[in-house]
């Protein structure tokens, strides 16, 4: 099933354009990285399939319905975890339980069942120990981890991680990638991820979208798949 696509999408800021020839097909059950070098507009390409930015010319399709006819529901995880300062008010617990409002109306009261999902959340990525710090406490990677988590107890369709991996430790990282393998293959949930260490993820991805710098400047969308591990272009 078709998820997300842009199509001779065209995107830039202040009238400087930064991503040419966005062509992109996201399918569920897919586990798919987004690489390239620093400003390559990896953030971008995310932020214009999650409709948070409206590209210039093009078009962008998100399903609105998953495999089941619901609701598509999106885990995001966005680069800005340093908004999480020392006086971040919350705890861990009540940070990831409040993802679970996105799965339903945000005006409910939430239930054993919510309660259950969001210690599961916890537990998958390590932190459930730690649940009743302070946010703001937290290390780095430790804030990247809770915001998998909170993602994760959303039971999402779809998860776009923007370089989730930033500041894990190598076997966090590996645990990580084996934990959204997991997502994907069984329980059937589409995960796009932008990420530096391509070499690490490489042996538990279905593709690969890179992004290329053109001969005038620009960028461009260049697919590619990976084959165990060793990367073979289609195009
Ligand atoms: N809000 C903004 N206003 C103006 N320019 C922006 C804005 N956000 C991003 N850019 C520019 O757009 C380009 C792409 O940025 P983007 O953050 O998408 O790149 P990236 O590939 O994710 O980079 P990195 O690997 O460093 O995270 C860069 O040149 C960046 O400076």
């Amino acid at each position: 099933m078709l998820v997300s696509s842009l199509t001779q999408v065209e995107f830039g800021y202040n009238d400087i354009p930064c991503i040419q020839d966005a062509n992109v097909e996201i399918h569920s059950d897919e586990f798919v990285a987004v690489t390239g070098p620093n400003g390559a507009a990896k953030s971008t390409l995310l932020k214009l399939m999650l409709g948070l930015i409206q590209p210039w010319k093009g078009n962008v399709f998100l399903s609105p319905s998953n495999k089941e006819g619901k609701k598509l529901q999106v885990g995001y995880v966005s680069q800005q975890i340093s908004a999480f300062n020392s006086g971040f008010p919350s705890t861990i617990l009540e940070f990831v339980r409040s993802g679970r409002y996105a799965s339903g109306s945000w005006f409910r009261k939430l239930s054993k069942e919510d309660d259950v999902l969001t210690e599961e959340a916890l537990r998958q990525v390590g932190m459930w120990d730690l649940r009743k710090r302070k946010i703001g406490e937290l290390s780095g990677g430790q804030k990247q981890r809770i915001c998998i988590a909170r993602a994760l107890a959303q039971e999402p369709d779809m998860l776009v991680l923007d370089e989730p991996t930033t500041g894990m430790d190598l076997d966090s990282r590996f645990g990580f990638y084996q934990l959204m393998h997991h997502q994907v293959k069984v329980h059937g949930r589409t995960v796009i991820m932008v990420t530096h260490g391509l070499a690490e993820v490489a042996p538990y991805l279905d593709r690969i979208i890179e992004l290329e710098r053109k001969e005038d400047g620009r960028w461009k969308c260049c697919t590619t798949t990976s084959c165990n591990g060793h990367f073979v272009p289609v195009g």
